[in-house]
């Protein structure tokens, strides 16, 4: 085994890095049950600890001591680095969050061409304004759809383009609805389109191009 120098992944010596067997193989938990729920758990933590920052006023000192304890987890966490596949962070593919903060957590079922969930965004999302930030909303449609695609059973496949239309504010610290569908397939392009509520108030929506991976395409 050698590491593709681009993407960490482990390849077999001389292998061209295979996206679709990377994605493929996200479908299996990265660990046991006990460590995906510790894990979920200290993702909820992070996601906590980000919305409640950003909407804090500190002082000096108690900048520079967040700024110290940052610091000393940051280098107990330096030594456990591992590779893109064997890492931990979002590739709890069974959980809801699947163990990430970059974006709230949603939950979709599997198998469904269409699906809708609830979610939250907290003062870590806010751009300004207490509302929500454009390109987080973009970043949640990319990630609801590819995941909604990932769970499908379509091979797996890339965005191509996603086009955001930011409809109203996005409030904060309230739950939307958001719903996702897969319009229509054509050979390798699937075309998807997401819709953000609040309410009866349509905030943002989204239509974009999901292009399958061939075998072999990083
Ligand atoms: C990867 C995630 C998996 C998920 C796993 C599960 C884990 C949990 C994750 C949950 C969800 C995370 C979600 C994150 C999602 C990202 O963050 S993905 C990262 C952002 N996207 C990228 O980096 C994509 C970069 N681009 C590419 O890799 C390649 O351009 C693509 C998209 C694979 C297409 O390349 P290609 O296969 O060479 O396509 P090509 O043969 O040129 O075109 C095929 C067809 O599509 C059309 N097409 C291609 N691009 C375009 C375009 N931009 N506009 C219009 N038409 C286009 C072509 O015209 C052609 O049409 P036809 O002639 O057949 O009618």
């Amino acid at each position: 085994m050698s590491t593709d120098q681009q993407t960490g992944h482990a390849t077999e010596a001389g292998a061209p890095f295979d996206g679709r067997a990377a994605i493929e193989a996200l479908m299996v938990a990265p660990g046991p049950p006990a460590l995906g729920s510790a894990y979920q758990a200290m993702t909820e933590e992070l996601r906590g600890f980000l919305d409640v920052l950003a909407g804090a006023a500190i002082d000096t000192e108690h900048a520079a001591r967040l700024r110290a304890q940052l610091a000393q987890m940051t280098s107990r966490l330096r030594g456990l680095e591992v590779g893109e596949p064997q890492r931990l962070w979002g590739h709890w593919t069974d959980r809801p969050g699947r163990g990430q903060a970059l974006i709230p957590s949603y939950d979709v079922p599997k198998g469904s061409l269409e699906a809708s969930a609830t979610v939250t965004f907290g003062r870590f999302h806010v751009g300004e304004n207490m509302a929500v930030h454009g390109g987080a909303i973009s970043m949640l449609f990319d990630d609801l759809l590819g995941w909604l695609l990932a769970r499908s059973d379509l091979p797996p496949s890339r965005t191509a383009f996603l086009t955001t239309n930011f409809r109203a504010v996005t409030p904060v610290g309230v739950e939307l609805t958001v719903h996702a569908r897969i319009t229509h397939v054509e050979g390798r392009k699937r075309f998807l389109a997401a819709e953000l509520r609040h309410g009866d108030t349509v905030c943002a929506d989204a239509e974009g191009l999901w292009v399958e991976l061939r075998p072999g395409q990083p």
